[in-house]
């Protein structure tokens, strides 16, 4: 392992930005301080002013391999997520077969041991296997879900019924459930009474604030009688953010810790329905795109502390996938190359401060899901992996999707100003500095806190 250090560089510790050197021996920091004199490093990186931070964790990411690789595969993927200065990730089940038993979550494992050059978490899906999920939870799936209460890729929406049940599995097992909450049933309903309407922005109406609101107050009453730990993904709305924040106002004053976290998406802090012309279908996600009532108080809410992380949903389709009318065309973007910069870019614009940025992007994700404890990931400190990137924040450059690294050839952020990392080091390696050297399959599985230690 080669030893790094890193000088002259920015380094947000101890609570506040100030210089610093970062040494990294076998994959992990070594030691953080203004200057490190004894060092003898096989490598010398001169960061030229330049920032350090921890690199992304992105806890909800569609790879689309086995299944769909014309859409994306491990290895594009995880170099377009290296590109972006995200150096974890947590890959979806709704591939195809869906990650919801033995075989299927031994297949893809398989392939991405071979083919991710970052370190990765698979998690479990929850359909009619809900008697495979404490193998899946051995086996060493991160989390269960995303659990679809709606139709979305993949058609993998569950029932009430199921739902309950599924979540009450969870909670015996002590893992947490990614819930995708929009209610089906008012899907349906909205669908039918804009059937005509085939305009774009008809997708943001169909699945209604009303829409994930329900779902959210649904799955707040079943984790409630459950006592299942849950964590809200690409949450999007001012209704939703409103019961999650008074779930933890309620937890506070009972005294007990939350059992609720969430996340948000990119696509719903940096774009709107005013975007819907300018995209059309290249628009179209679920939950779906809203209006600017509902990304203020998004922003608002990752500075409150009631969004605890944010997560792409990076959900990749081709152009040619898209080039259909909004009903038929398939909803997802791809996003995990520009949630870092997107992020950083907002720390210049100070719509959040950089040691928020970091939690949401890096220590909250890995606490959530387990990955400091086990892992070591997440924690910008002695003894913990050196997934690290170093970012110019004076210089913003504009998001070209021919500059990135996905199979998908597009993003809905063209033309944004957005910060890139310089470089992307992770467990100690440089793995991106302006191009890609990383070898294929370097990426390590991270099982999860179900994984039994002598598998
Ligand atoms: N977000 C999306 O619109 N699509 C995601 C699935 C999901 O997160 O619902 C996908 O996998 O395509
Ligand atoms: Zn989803
Ligand atoms: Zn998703």
């Amino acid at each position: 392992m080669t030893d790094i250090l890193i000088t002259n560089t920015k380094v947000f510790y101890n609570n506040i930005l100030q210089p610093g050197e970062i040494q990294i021996n076998d994959g992990k920091i070594q030691r953080i301080a203004k200057n490190i004199t004894s060092a003898d490093p096989d490598l010398l990186i001169d960061a030229k002013g330049a920032l350090t931070i921890p690199g992304g964790i992105d806890v909800h990411v569609h790879f689309r391999e086995p299944g769909m690789i014309k859409k994306e595969d491990w290895y594009t993927g995880s170099c377009s997520a290296a590109a972006g200065g995200t150096t974890t990730v947590v890959e979806h089940p709704n591939t195809i077969p869906p990650t919801i038993d033995k075989s299927s979550f031994k297949e893809k494992l398989k392939l991405a041991n071979r083919k991710s050059i970052i370190d990765f978490g698979i998690n479990g899906g929850v359909t009619k296997n809900l008697e495979s999920l404490s193998l899946l939870w051995e086996l060493g799936v991160t989390s269960f879900g995303e659990i679809f209460m709606a139709e979305s890729t993949g058609g993998l929406n569950i029932d009430e019924k199921d739902f309950s049940e599924a979540l009450g599995i969870i909670k015996e097992l002590d893992a947490v459930a990614c819930i995708h909450a929009e209610d089906e049933n008012i899907r349906l309903e909205n669908e039918k009474l804009l059937k005509h309407d085939l305009s774009p922005n008809s997708h943001s109406r169909i699945r209604s604030n009303l829409c994930e609101g329900i779902a959210v107050q649904n799955a707040l009453e079943t984790i409630a009688e459950k006592g299942t730990r849950s964590h809200f993904c690409h949450i999007s709305t001012l209704d939703a953010l409103g019961l999650i924040r008074k779930e933890a106002y309620v937890a506070q004053n009972e005294g007990r810790e939350s059992k609720v976290t969430c996340e948000t998406a990119p696509h719903h802090l940096f774009l709107s329905t005013r975007d819907w012309d300018r995209l059309g279908t290249f628009g179209k996600m679920n939950p779906p795109l809203r209006d600017r009532r509902n990304v203020k108080a998004l922003m608002n809410a990752i500075n409150d502390g009631t969004v605890n992380a944010i997560a792409s949903d990076h959900a990749p389709h081709s152009e040619f996938d898209k080039d259909l009318d909004i009903r038929s065309a398939p909803s997802g973007v791809p996003g995990v190359e520009t949630l870092m910069p997107l992020m950083l870019m907002a720390v210049k614009k100070n719509l959040l401060p950089i040691g928020r940025m970091i939690e949401v992007t890096s220590r909250n994700p890995a606490r959530i899901f387990g990955l400091d404890t086990k892992h070591s990931k997440g924690v910008f400190a002695e003894g913990y992996d050196a997934d690290l990137i170093i970012v110019d924040t004076h210089t913003a450059t504009p998001i070209k999707a021919d500059k990135l690294h996905s199979k998908a050839g597009w993003t809905p952020f063209e033309n944004m100003d957005a910060i890139f990392p310089k470089m992307t080091i992770s467990k100690g390696e440089v793995i991106w500095d302006g191009e890609l050297i990383a070898e294929k399959g370097r990426g390590s599985f991270l099982e999860g806190c179900g994984c039994l230690e002598d598998e």
